[in-house]
């Protein structure tokens, strides 16, 4: 890939202290790619004092000599209009502005004069002001404009003997966010920077060898980026220097309530609750005044709800959960917006435990296939990690994360989901109910693309221990789990979770420690860190695509799980499928312990298939699976000849050592006659294996199935005991 150079062709760009250091660096840099640059310098000393055209000059001559397009302006920031009207006489409009110019007066705190404090003010934050503002309405006009502030590490952290001009640098941050927000409509972005590098103003505080390696070269690269139309970053503050680029951003400790309902507020409340008030852990990151203001208000209906003053306004993860319904219900949370591409469609994929073993896979996995896809049951990504973080600060909901599972989800898709782009979700606290040994939480989450409604969620969060508030049971808004029929089922399908799945699986999105973190996992009560339901969602949702669907995700309708108990990473799952019409009843088991795992479930499909258990029928590499999915269909046909109730299905599956076999399910359950008596009744999970010459042998019809059982050449696995009584149950009907 080739990318395309950054080009400000036909851009004209305001540097402000373009005399030398930085500013000279950012004009040249400007100019060489294609910009009319108004190099603007007064021309005087460090400390403000003095007066000359040289240093503009010089800058210009430079441009003009590589063949750029420049001009000089000797006027002071704090005669803002003159510069702009230079260029706009000069070029005919202004593009960007960078507020760079400034002055240094270096005092201790008290030493620090009226004049030192108000020149450097004047210069930095007036300055700025007076040139942006001379600009602004030329770039509202214009529909485009890119601004830069320029703060500085003094001010951010603070440095001794600079009170003057940390503070003014610090507000030029201030500055900036708010025009961040003025200009968005505009396209006009105005971003900040706190650079390191060599210069007149630096050489005072730094030795002279690191002066000269951190060269201005290495800052000017991030200011044309972020003046550049393609940018789209707005209100960021980047430290940058020595070739290196970061953001900053703000961040607020989940804090603690020092205050109950009809009582006083004290000094020795906050005394006593200093440590969770200091303390960053899950800490937040609010990045506007409505993000703030929600944690106080949060706040306020919690206190005055009562009972609730160990919580922060963001519930920290070890207080006990407390649930309001009258108060929770209703509530909307913060829209969230989602934005993604092939990555993470295909981090999804390799989440739910697709892989290239299976061809079948590849259009999943990688963006350069034909047909490349993303899985319709991605759509529970886009809502679920913002959600998660809204989540914690519902008023009226105070979730301790420790004991919160995700109970049940519902998933409905209005069209096949795009392979990248934004989408925004809006949810709603749809119910709150009481289940006795925990509450359990309904969230209706729709999610567009633009003004279409792309797919509509409902998460149920069960929230262990948070019942007994004396709430409804049930609630018309829950999606109902819907049982599976009580006959065997039509196909079944195994595949292996791996030890490291959840900690792929959470790339996705949801960071819940309780899939990582054992002393997390241990708080909810759990031995290990337990893997997301939303993953072995994943799993049995492509199981019914594959079997039905063609793996065709434009077929996919929608989805209903309950999350009945917990998956182990490393477990294997196995999906029973039942075909009523175009919906498909799910049931998922742990195949190492039996245990039932997902249960009441369902896919909605737009035509389904019936049960295929034969691969594709093409490529040298499934040639294997023919085969066995040939010999299944034979031994299937065989058995039902040989035991007359007994029902068997037939799949075939990708095992552990990425070997097909051929699978058969035997549910003894519902025979008659002779096979109801005897210790035999039960299931019974068998693994047929046989030798790749045996098998073309059956397919060629050389050997017949049967005969190739009972003479060894195909082999039983799965549960020994029974197996092998199945074994003798099936040789006595043999002699028969
Ligand atoms: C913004 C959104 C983000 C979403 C992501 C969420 C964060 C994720 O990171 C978290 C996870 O992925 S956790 C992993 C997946 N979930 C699990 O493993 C939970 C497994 N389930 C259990 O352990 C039990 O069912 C258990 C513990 C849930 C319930 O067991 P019991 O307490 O024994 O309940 P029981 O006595 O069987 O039944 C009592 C009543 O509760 C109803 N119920 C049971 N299981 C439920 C479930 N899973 N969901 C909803 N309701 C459930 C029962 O029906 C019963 O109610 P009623 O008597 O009215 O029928």
């Amino acid at each position: 890939f080739t990318a395309m150079a950054l080009s400000f062709e036909g851009r004209v760009v305001l540097v402000t202290g373009a005399g030398g250091g930085l500013g000279r660096e950012y004009a040249l840099a400007f100019a060489q790619r294609g910009a009319s640059v108004v190099v603007n310098d007064l021309g005087g000393n460090t400390k403000g004092g003095g007066k000359s055209s040289a240093a503009a000059d010089k800058v210009v001559e430079e441009i003009r000599a590589k063949g750029g397009k420049a001009v000089a302006s000797y006027d002071s920031v704090e005669d803002g209009e003159k510069l702009i009207q230079s260029a706009l006489e000069r070029f005919g409009r202004i593009d960007v502005v960078v507020n760079n110019a400034g002055i240094l007066r270096d005092r201790s705190f008290p030493r620090t004069s009226d004049v030192d404090w108000d020149l450097i003010h004047r210069i930095h934050l007036r300055g700025s002001f007076l040139v942006t503002r001379a600009a602004w309405d030329q770039m509202k006009k214009q529909k485009f404009g890119r601004i830069i502030m320029t703060a500085s590490a003094a001010g951010i952290y603070g440095n001794f003997g600079q009170s003057n001009y940390s503070s003014a640098k610090l507000g030029l941050l201030g500055l900036a966010n708010t025009l961040a927000i003025e200009g968005r409509k505009y396209n006009i972005h105005c971003n900040t920077v706190a650079p390191v590098a060599g210069s007149r103003l630096t050489e005072t505080v730094m030795p002279p060898d690191l002066v000269a390696s951190l060269k201005p070269e290495y800052v000017a690269p991030l200011v044309l980026w972020l003046c550049h139309e393609q940018c789209q970053e707005n209100g960021g503050l980047f430290e940058v220097g020595a070739g290196w680029v970061g953001k900053l951003r703000w961040e607020r400790s989940r804090g603690q309530i020092v205050r109950q309902k009809n009582r006083a507020m004290t000094p020795e409340a906050v005394r006593d609750g200093w440590d969770r008030i200091c303390d960053f852990t899950d800490a937040t990151k609010p990045s506007s005044v409505q993000e703030s203001l929600q944690a106080f208000v949060s706040v306020l209906s919690q206190v005055d709800a009562g009972g609730q003053v160990e919580a922060s306004p963001a519930a920290a993860a070890a207080a006990p959960s407390g649930i309001n319904p009258s108060v929770a219900i209703g509530q909307i949370l913060p829209r969230s917006t989602f934005t993604f591409n092939h990555t993470q469609c295909i981090l999804y994929a390799l989440g739910v435990g697709m892989s290239t073993k299976d061809p079948d896979h590849l259009r999943f996995l990688y963006e350069g296939h034909p047909d490349f896809s993303c899985l319709s049951h991605f759509g529970v990504i886009p809502p679920q990690a913002a959600f998660m973080e809204g989540l914690t600060s519902v008023p009226g909901l105070t979730i301790d994360l420790t004991q919160m599972l995700h109970g049940e989800q519902y998933l409905e898709l209005y069209r096949p989901l795009p392979t990248s782009g934004t989408l925004t979700s809006e949810a709603t606290i749809a119910d709150v109910l009481d289940k006795g040994s925990g509450a359990v939480v309904l969230l209706d989450v729709n999610t567009y693309s633009g003004e279409e409604l792309i797919c509509y969620n409902q998460f149920s969060l069960f929230v262990v221990g948070a019942g007994g508030f004396g709430g409804k049971r049930t609630s018309a808004k829950s999606k109902a789990s819907l049982p599976a029929p009580k006959r065997a089922p039509d196909v079944v399908m195994t595949d292996c979770t791996t030890r490291d799945q959840a900690a792929l699986y959470r790339l996705s999105g949801d960071w819940n420690p309780l899939h990582i973190d054992p002393s997390f996992a241990a708080i909810g009560g759990f031995k290990a860190p337990i893997l997301h339901g939303l993953c072995s969602f994943g799993f049995a949702a492509r199981h019914v695509l594959k079997q039905f669907a063609n793996n065709e995700p434009s077929r996919f309708k929608a989805i209903k799980v309950r999350f009945v108990k917990p998956v182990m990473p490393g477990q294997s799952l196995q999906t029973a499928m039942w075909k009523e019409g175009s919906r498909i009843h799910i049931e998922c088991t742990v195949k190492e312990t039996n245990d039932v795992v997902l249960s009441g479930a369902y896919v909605d499909l737009h035509q389904a298939a019936e049960a295929s258990p034969e691969p594709p029928a093409q490529g040298g590499a499934l040639q294997s699976d023919l085969v066995f999915a040939e010999i299944g269909r034979r031994i299937k046909e065989a058995g039902s000849e040989l035991v007359k109730k007994v029902n068997a299905v037939f799949s075939w599956e990708i095992t552990k050592e990425g070997r097909t076999a051929a699978h058969w399910t035997i549910d003894l359950k519902n025979d008659g006659g002779s096979l109801q008596k005897g210790p035999y009744s039960g299931k019974a999970d068998v693994t047929f294996t046989v030798a790749d010459q045996d098998f073309m042998e059956v397919v060629q019809g050389k050997l017949n199935p049967q005969k190739a059982f009972f003479s060894g050449k195909l082999k039983v696995r799965g549960n020994i005991m029974l197996s092998q009584k199945l074994e003798v149950i099936l040789k006595d009907y043999a002699k028969l």
